[in-house]
């Protein structure tokens, strides 16, 4: 069942228009990311689901209740900010017991439920500790807290992790992914990292320009892109501008003008991206489809090429290879050993397999 449904929401803020015709429904326990460059309308679009902003057209439903204009603290959610929005000079206890104060709840209960929730995410010991004295991770864990100690329908989080180091973002991700697991609760998560989108999500809205580009679970985003944004957006893809030219027996081909070359494409494996002739199209292959070999390879799309450049990450070696006219692929393939590495300058074969290549559409703006 759909907790929230957002339809045809617009938000505008004077002639700026933050957020356009936005249809979104979100399950009930889901973790759901909105995703998206700076911007792009996440933060807005959160808001108008908290009741800080009320949109400009358009509907807002949790349930069957329409919900697009009341207050809210009316609407039980709870929400972590960006930088927290502690209160500096509380403890940690007064700090998380705030929202249950405003419900009037008794101080036994309180004090219980505090306690409690101060248990799941490990600061019991701190219950005393005034706020300011705490590191960021511990802050974090704070306004986690008093979000979900008032027992929220919907949990609300606006890039929670981005003021922490590396190693504590994925601590804190673990943490709040086996919190929202263990508490069940309908999340909605916004973000501009794809990585935390990736790992966490059971789905992920891709947003850019105000606009929805693709609403999927995060293996769909990634392998079935709708436009050349979202292709570029999440993960590494080489993309090149392309012109349908023929099909036939279940292929198509495409002329790929920076290659000089036609590509041929599987039919059944295309994409689910939809297109007409007359669109702006792209090719997209991700570079571990890329395949780079010394002798050439049997099979359709084998083109020639020279080592650019060779980049070792460790668990994975990316190969830069420079194809005609100043067109550079990269194929990524795991490390095989210093055996498997290719030279600087040799000459080589790049395979672009007809079943891994997806077309799409330029995304409008
Ligand atoms: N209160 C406001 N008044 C005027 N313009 C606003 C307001 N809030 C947001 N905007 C504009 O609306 C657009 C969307 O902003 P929003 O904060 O939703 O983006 P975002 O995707 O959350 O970006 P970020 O990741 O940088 O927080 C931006 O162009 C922004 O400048």
């Amino acid at each position: 069942m759909s907790i929230v449904h957002l339809s045809a929401i617009t938000k505008q803020f004077g002639k700026v228009t933050a957020v356009e015709d936005l249809d979104l429904q979100i399950g009930e326990g889901e973790f759901f990311t909105f995703l998206g460059p700076s911007g792009c309308g996440k933060t807005t679009t959160l808001r108008m689901v908290a009741g800080f902003y009320y949109p400009t057209k358009g509907v807002v439903k949790f349930n069957d209740r329409d919900m697009t204009t009341v207050p809210p603290e009316k609407r039980n959610t709870g929400m972590v900010f960006q930088n927290y929005a502690l209160f500096p000079h509380m403890t940690v206890f007064e700090n998380v017991a705030f929202g249950l104060k405003v419900r009037k709840l008794g101080k036994a209960e309180t004090k219980e439920r505090v306690e409690d929730v101060l248990k799941k995410v490990r600061l019991d010991q701190y219950a005393e500790r005034q706020v300011s004295q705490l590191s960021g991770g511990q802050q974090q864990r704070v306004a986690l807290a008093r979000a979900i100690v008032i027992e929220p329908d919907i949990l609300l989080l606006d890039e929670p992790l981005s003021n922490l180091d590396a190693r504590l973002r994925d601590e804190m991700r673990a943490e709040i992914l086996r919190l929202q697991q263990e508490y069940k609760i309908t999340t909605i998560y916004v973000t501009h990292d794809q990585v935390e989108a990736l790992t966490m999500s059971d789905r992920i809205a891709v947003f850019n320009f105000g606009k929805c580009q693709q609403v999927g679970t995060p293996t769909e985003i990634y392998n079935e892109p709708v436009n050349d944004f979202v292709a570029e957006f999440i993960g590494e893809t080489n993309l090149l501008p392309v012109t349908e030219t023929g099909a036939g027996e279940g292929r198509r081909v495409f002329r790929v003008d920076a290659l000089g070359q036609e590509v041929t494409v599987n039919e059944t494996t295309l994409n689910i991206a939809e297109y007409g002739k007359e669109d702006d199209l792209r090719m997209s292959i991700r570079p571990e489809a890329v395949e780079v070999s010394k002798t050439r390879p049997s099979g359709l799309n084998v083109y020639p090429g020279t080592v650019k450049n060779v980049q070792f990450t460790g668990a994975a070696v990316h190969t830069y290879v420079e194809m005609n006219q100043g067109l550079t692929l990269v194929g990524t393939a795991l490390n095989q050993g210093p055996s498997t590495y290719l030279k600087e300058g040799a000459d080589v074969f790049v395979r672009l397999p007809e079943d891994q290549i997806r077309i799409v559409p330029k995304a409008g703006v």
